[in-house]
């Protein structure tokens, strides 16, 4: 039988609250073409079935560099729970003995942590997700107001009240209640790709437990709604402390499972998230685009 002469690309399906991507070792920069590999990636039964896909690569100023894409191609400027993961990927591949790794990301290099059981197995991971931005200008928003704080907003005919945050990607924090019976197929698109938003937005939709707890669902720019989203529950937390509802340490629940956000507002302003990561399996890929 002749052997087809299709592309073959390894790769580890990692899960981190349930937000899933596909990653892969790029430090030799053989892929061409990340951004349509993650769209064919991504895809289920075609493909193997994300969020999206992301990549390790070299860095001349940290110890990784990460490059994510959401599921239609599009590149993101950072990925919390992406970056969790992709620390444990390069130690699990013995690409890295460090436990406290550097990953330069687009918007900027942050630190993570791994945290490893009694058998030397890593569960969790840390991350330093930096410091929030408000100035509209730079979530983008095209507003000439400076900050969006509990701000109406007109959508689909319909005035929400939203606090919007960047952490590196643009984020709209929205809260009300019954958050389980939004219809986020049909409402989140029309935020997503809103004419004042020249970079799209994601959305979060929240519901608030206790000065310490929220709950919320999320639909991303570029993969619709996800079971969690690392830099969206950072902006839920800063949003709450802005909005006097939670205090700066603040668990949020999603549909995919639980962060540990605080908002070190005091100190470096900066802001810490921690939470469970996994590798669920690895294999290996054979494009269509050979
Ligand atoms: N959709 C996001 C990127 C992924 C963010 C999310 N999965 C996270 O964990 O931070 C964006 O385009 O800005």
């Amino acid at each position: 039988m002749t052997e087809t002469s299709r592309r073959s690309i390894p790769f580890t399906k990692m899960e981190g609250a349930g937000n899933d991507y596909v990653y892969i070792n790029d430090l030799d920069g053989t892929i061409p073409n990340l951004s349509e590999l993650a769209i064919e990636m991504s895809r289920p039964h075609f493909g193997v079935g994300s969020d999206g896909l992301i990549a390790l690569q070299p860095s001349s100023e940290a110890d990784f560099k990460m490059r994510m894409f959401n599921a239609d191609g599009s590149e993101g400027r950072m990925c919390g729970n992406g970056i969790r993961c992709l620390a444990a990927f390069a130690y699990e591949n013995s690409l890295t003995d460090k436990t406290n790794l550097t990953i330069e990301t687009l918007s900027g290099v942050k630190t993570v942590q791994l945290m490893m059981n009694s058998t030397d197995n890593i569960i969790a991971a840390r991350v330093d997700m930096g410091k929030p931005i408000l100035n509209t200008q730079l979530i983008p928003i095209n507003t000439s107001a400076t900050q969006w704080l509990n701000q109406d907003f007109v959508v689909n005919d319909e005035t929400y009240q939203v606090t919007a945050v960047s952490m590196g990607n643009p984020h709209l924090v929205i809260y009300q209640e019954g958050i389980d019976e939004l219809d986020l197929p049909e409402v989140g698109p029309f935020f997503e790709n809103h004419p004042l938003f020249p970079e799209k937005m994601n959305t979060e939709f929240v519901e608030v437990i206790s000065p310490n707890e929220v709950r919320m669902r999320v639909w991303e720019r570029g993969s619709g709604e996800t079971l969690a989203c690392g830099t969206g529950a950072c902006a839920v937390a800063v949003a709450s402390v802005l909005n006097g509802l939670t205090a700066t340490k603040v668990v949020v629940h999603l549909k995919g499972g639980q962060l540990n956000i605080e908002w070190d507002r005091e100190n470096t302003g900066n802001v810490f998230m921690e939470g469970a990561v996994r590798t669920i399996f690895t294999g290996e890929y054979f494009s269509q685009n050979s």
